[in-house]
């Protein structure tokens, strides 16, 4: 028997990639150092906009931003709203930093790890937006549970957005896409698929900018399909 519960939203924080990769440029690592003590989600407490920017503003929050792309410029698209950003993997959180500080940005709070374990701690209802974005894609049958795209989190996910907040999900790999689907299928008692027509998911809608791992993924010549669903 498997030592993991996968699947299980709790325990997938076990299971993600490597966290640590290339070693850090000077710069980096001072960034490390300095800024992302400054600006990561406190180690205990509630996760929501008064707790970390002191006010009401709407709070979104970013599941495995890998370099920062989309969350810093959705940030420096939104000054007035809060973000959270988790990623385990230390070269994309100095990336990030790298952002957050040229952009200067001060909305933006990070963690560095699991984002499950960050969600947990988001009151129910506290979001605006929740972003997946090219999740890792296990894409052996054998380690579909382990994909973030599960009932498990799809359940936090939908319990911590507000009524009319929106979930955002892309990704180019074929498999992740029927697993997804069929994820979401089960979910529309939460979810409405915000689908303009036929063909709406090919197109990245407006406000969303472009990540790392996709433009990557079109440089390759995938196909690459956007999400996005309304919390009803
Ligand atoms: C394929 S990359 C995509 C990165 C980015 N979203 C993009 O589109 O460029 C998937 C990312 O999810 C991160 N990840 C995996 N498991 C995670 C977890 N439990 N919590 C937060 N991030 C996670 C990985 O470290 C990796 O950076």
């Amino acid at each position: 028997m498997s030592a993991h519960k996968e699947g299980d939203p709790t325990t997938l924080s076990r299971l993600y990639g490597r966290s640590k990769g290339k070693a850090l440029r000077a710069g980096q690592q001072e960034l490390v150092d300095t800024l992302l003590p400054q600006i990561s989600v406190p180690d205990e407490g509630p996760v929501d906009s008064r707790t970390l920017f002191g006010d009401d503003r709407p709070l979104h929050f970013e599941i495995g931003f890998g370099g920062g792309e989309h969350m810093a410029t959705r940030a420096d698209m939104l000054p007035d709203h809060g973000f959270v950003g988790c990623e385990p993997f230390v070269n994309g959180v100095a990336q990030a930093l790298v952002h957050i500080r040229d952009d200067r940005l001060a909305n933006v709070r990070l963690h560095m790890g699991d984002a499950l374990q960050v969600l947990s701690r988001v009151p129910d209802q506290a979001l605006s937006f929740a972003y997946l974005l090219h999740p890792d894609p296990w894409p052996k049958a054998r380690h579909a549970k382990r994909r973030m795209m599960n009932d498990g989190p799809v359940e936090m996910i939908a319990s911590k957005l507000k009524p009319g907040g929106e979930f955002r999900f892309g990704t180019d790999h074929p498999i992740y896409l029927r697993h997804a689907l069929m994820v979401m299928q089960r979910h529309t008692d939460k979810f409405e698929w915000l689908c303009d027509g036929p063909k709406d998911f090919l197109t990245r809608p407006g406000g969303w900018p472009e990540t790392r791992y996709e433009a990557k993924a079109r440089r390759q010549g995938h196909e690459v399909w956007y999400f996005r669903y309304r919390r009803k």
